[in-house]
């Protein structure tokens, strides 16, 4: 079992009521699930608990065999083996693509960074765009950075919120198979938030209704 929850309950505010409460998930290695469910309705928060960005109230998340939060401990996010991909992205402008992509690999020597910055820019199709700018590429091309810079570290689980959402409905078809080609490829655990169940059904993913 790659990642699974155990009564989750979480609530951003602890006077007001419970976002999540006693959620179960058990998701195998290498499997596509999707959440899906009506705005609010805390499906964007279970990926935050998930990479450890925000502390259970109670519960216990397991990744990889190992515990990562329950009423004992918590370990922190960039100490997980989760990498997730934001709504807009979340690119350093100031920075270019290498060092956007290196971000998260500054443990590994000069050149095995490049070497490593190069196959994440062959599997998304980007080879030869080292020395360009966030802003020098199209939503499309950003989004794929994003996801060659999640990738890098080689995360244990891949979390996707709506990553279709910001791109117009030619380019999220496109976009769409790019990056179902890439989860398939490398087989990664994937874990994906979407309002549109047809994304779902396109990345062949189980479906989670979260309500
Ligand atoms: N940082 C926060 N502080 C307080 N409340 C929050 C915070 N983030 C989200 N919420 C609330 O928690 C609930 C669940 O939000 P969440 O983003 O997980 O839902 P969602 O299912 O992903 O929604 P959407 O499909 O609209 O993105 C919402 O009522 C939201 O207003």
């Amino acid at each position: 079992m790659q990642l699974k929850i155990n009564d989750l309950t979480f609530a951003y505010n602890k006077k007001e009521e419970k976002i999540i409460e006693n959620f179960n998930l058990e998701v195998q290695k290498g499997e596509v699930v999707a959440l899906v469910g009506v705005s609010g309705s805390g499906k964007s928060t279970v990926l935050r608990l998930t990479a450890g960005l925000e502390i259970p109230d109670s519960g216990q998340i397991i990744i990889a065999g190992q515990s990562v939060a329950d009423e004992h401990k918590f370990i922190a996010a960039e100490k997980r083996e989760v990498g997730m991909v934001f709504q807009d992205y979340a690119l350093f402008p100031h920075l270019s693509v290498e060092k956007n992509i290196a971000f998260g690999i500054d443990h590994l020597s000069k050149s095995k960074r490049k070497t490593r910055v190069k196959e994440l820019l062959k599997l998304v199709n980007l080879a030869g765009f080292e020395k360009r700018y966030p802003h020098q590429l199209s939503g499309g091309q950003q989004q794929r950075i994003a996801l060659a810079r999640t990738l890098a570290p080689g995360p244990e689980i891949l979390l996707l919120d709506e990553p279709f959402s910001n791109l117009d409905a030619e380019l999220k078809d496109k976009i769409r198979k790019e990056l179902n080609e890439i989860i398939k490829k490398i087989g990664i655990t994937t874990i994906l938030v979407s309002h549109d169940r047809e994304d779902a059904e396109f990345m062949k993913a189980r479906e989670i209704l979260m309500n």
